[in-house]
């Protein structure tokens, strides 16, 4: 598999890639056409903050498979494109946490001690020792908007240098923030009381210039520090906030565009300390995202679970084992559900009984929603399954009961519309064998796999014959076959047959042409023709 890498990251990932035999091209500081013909023929690409991947990106690149971030922030990738085309995103959501909290405990100290300003003049000759007069962090006010996986840690460590905490962030619990000797306030609260303002949320439109003018007044003082996204502090307020003696400093390591312009009022104003977004780069950071990445690059080839897929449902890497074979067989009870039923389909069930109710299924029903979509030729797979679904109208539900009649695990996909349903369900024998064992209404015994053919019937004497007559008349094998009966003698009846040879249509329609059929539906499954 071809994996192109866009922004550099650590060598262990890339040996961790040519190890798995992949062929890996890196391809760095590319725009526009140039960035679009090196991922032409890319089933991975790996970007960090350098590389915008658009949904221009992606028509571009149609083998891709999977786009993976070695880091954190995924506001650079268009997930909502991704998903439409079938692209798994993920991203590596720990192995930078410290470095990027120890940038940010470094940036405090820097800004409340003017160290880059003092070592600039002192390099260029001045020995300025009374012109810096510092701020001891110790005592003072943090105040933490996002008090995340960065946040937190950025909160231990400067809890620790006798810091008092406040923090603003809406989606954590009270509790969470006691347990870190943060106490939780509004916005406005930790504005007016923070020494030190520092952010740690992701770039969204909710948190896009979230302190701007208004609130920078309310700190009334104080430092500033962005290690997050640039654009969360509204730049041009912040660097007018500290020029006009509101905040004494800021702290500013990320920027709304980057690289920076040397323009920018951040970079002009003195008393704002800049760093060209460092916050990730130590050397234990970028392998600890490089190795994840490649990994996680490696599942997804392999069509495993991705452990920080942000766009695919995810499943426990213990817990897969055990849904791995309902994968499958979820995807092939949905090709044949579609293939079974009249009309455009306006709804899907996917309806789990036995030990396979107590799983997470979130993957297993998305493979029953492909299976369904496939015959209908959409490109679809598990990532972009649910949203199809969603974007065609079609409402899916998923149900669980933990008893199952016949079987230790039964998965059923059920298609319906205003006038008609149908449903296909299927179990693993021992060895983890699928069969489909029921269709409709009718119990079955079928081996669900390559050219099948589904008979539906009078249930009458000779029908049997009569059908394996037509099929040997176009020299076509059967390889297997199953009958099953509903209701009384003389009622209906449904025949699957596995076949080696495939039907022509007018095999069917002679079939079909018989009184005593009611329905024929050729059917091939596992990529057969
Ligand atoms: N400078 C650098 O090189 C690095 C920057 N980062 C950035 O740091 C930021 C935080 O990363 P993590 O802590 O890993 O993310 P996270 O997802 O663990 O935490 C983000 C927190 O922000 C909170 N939040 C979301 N919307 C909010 C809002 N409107 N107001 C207040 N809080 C809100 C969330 O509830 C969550 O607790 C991201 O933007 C990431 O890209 C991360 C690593 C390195
Ligand atoms: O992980 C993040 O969110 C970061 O901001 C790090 O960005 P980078 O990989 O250094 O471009």
């Amino acid at each position: 598999m071809k994996v192109v890498i866009t922004d550099p990251i650590d060598d262990a990932g890339i040996e961790r890639l040519r190890k798995s035999g992949h062929d890996v091209e890196t391809a760095y500081d590319l725009t526009g056409e140039s960035l679009r013909s090196a991922v032409g023929d890319a089933n991975a690409l790996i970007v960090r903050s350098g590389t915008e991947v658009t949904d221009g990106l992606f028509e571009a690149a149609p083998d891709l498979v999977i786009v993976g971030r070695a880091g954190i922030g995924v506001d650079n990738i268009d997930i909502d494109a991704a998903t439409d085309h079938g692209v798994i995103v993920a991203n590596a959501p720990e192995g930078n946490v410290r470095a990027a909290a120890e940038h940010t405990v470094a940036m405090a100290f820097a800004a409340a001690r003017s160290i880059p300003q003092a070592h600039a003049r002192l390099k260029a000759g001045e020995w300025a020792k009374s012109d810096y007069l510092g701020t001891e962090l110790n005592g003072k006010i943090l105040g933490i908007v996002g008090l995340g996986r960065v946040g937190q840690e950025v909160a231990k460590r400067l809890d620790g240098l006798g810091m008092d905490l406040v923090a603003y962030d809406p989606y954590i619990s009270q509790e969470r923030a006691g347990r870190l000797g943060a106490e939780l306030v509004e916005l406005d609260a930790c504005l007016e009381s923070a020494d030190f303002l520092t952010v740690h949320t992701p770039l969204t439109p909710e948190t896009e210039n979230m302190i701007s003018t208004d609130e920078l007044d309310l700190m009334g003082g104080g430092f500033v520090i962005n290690c997050a996204r640039g654009g969360v502090v509204d730049e041009d307020a912040l660097a007018a906030a500290v020029e006009r003696g509101t905040l004494d400093g800021a702290a500013i390591d990320v920027f709304a565009e980057e690289p920076v312009s040397p323009d920018s009022p951040l970079v002009d104003v003195d008393e704002v300390i800049v760093t060209p977004h460092l916050g990730a780069s130590t050397e234990a950071a970028q392998e600890n995202v490089a190795t994840s990445i490649a990994d996680q690059v490696d599942a997804a080839f392999a069509g495993e679970p991705v452990m920080n897929a942000l766009n695919a449902p995810s499943v426990d890497e213990s817990a897969f084992p055990r849904i791995r074979p309902y994968i499958g067989l979820a995807e092939t009870a949905g090709i044949i559900a579609a293939q079974l039923l009249d009309g455009r389909i306006s709804e899907i069930e996917v309806a789990y009984e036995g030990e396979i109710a107590d799983e997470e299924v979130d993957l297993v029903t998305a493979s029953g929603l492909k299976g369904v979509f496939e015959p209908l030729e959409w490109q679809v797979n598990a990532v972009n399954a649910p949203q199809i679904a969603t974007d065609r109208g079609i409402d899916v539900t998923e149900s669980k009961r933990l008893q199952s009649d016949d079987f230790q695990s039964v998965v059923t996909v059920r298609v319906g519309n205003d006038d008609d349903s149908l449903e296909v369900s299927g179990t693993l024998f021992a060895g983890g064998d699928p069969r489909i064992v029921r269709i409709g209404g009718y119990r079955v015994d079928a081996v669900p796999h390559g050219k099948m053919l589904v008979a539906r019937n009078a249930d009458k004497p000779g029908v049997l014959g009569f059908i394996g007559s037509v099929l040997g008349d176009h020299d076509i094998n059967i390889s297997g076959m199953f009958n099953s009966r509903r209701d009384e003698p003389g009622g209906e009846a449904l025949t699957v047959y596995n076949l080696d040879d495939p039907v022509p249509d007018s095999a069917v329609e002679t079939i079909l042409d018989d009184d005593r059929m009611i329905d024929v539906r050729y059917l091939t499954l596992n990529g057969d023709e």
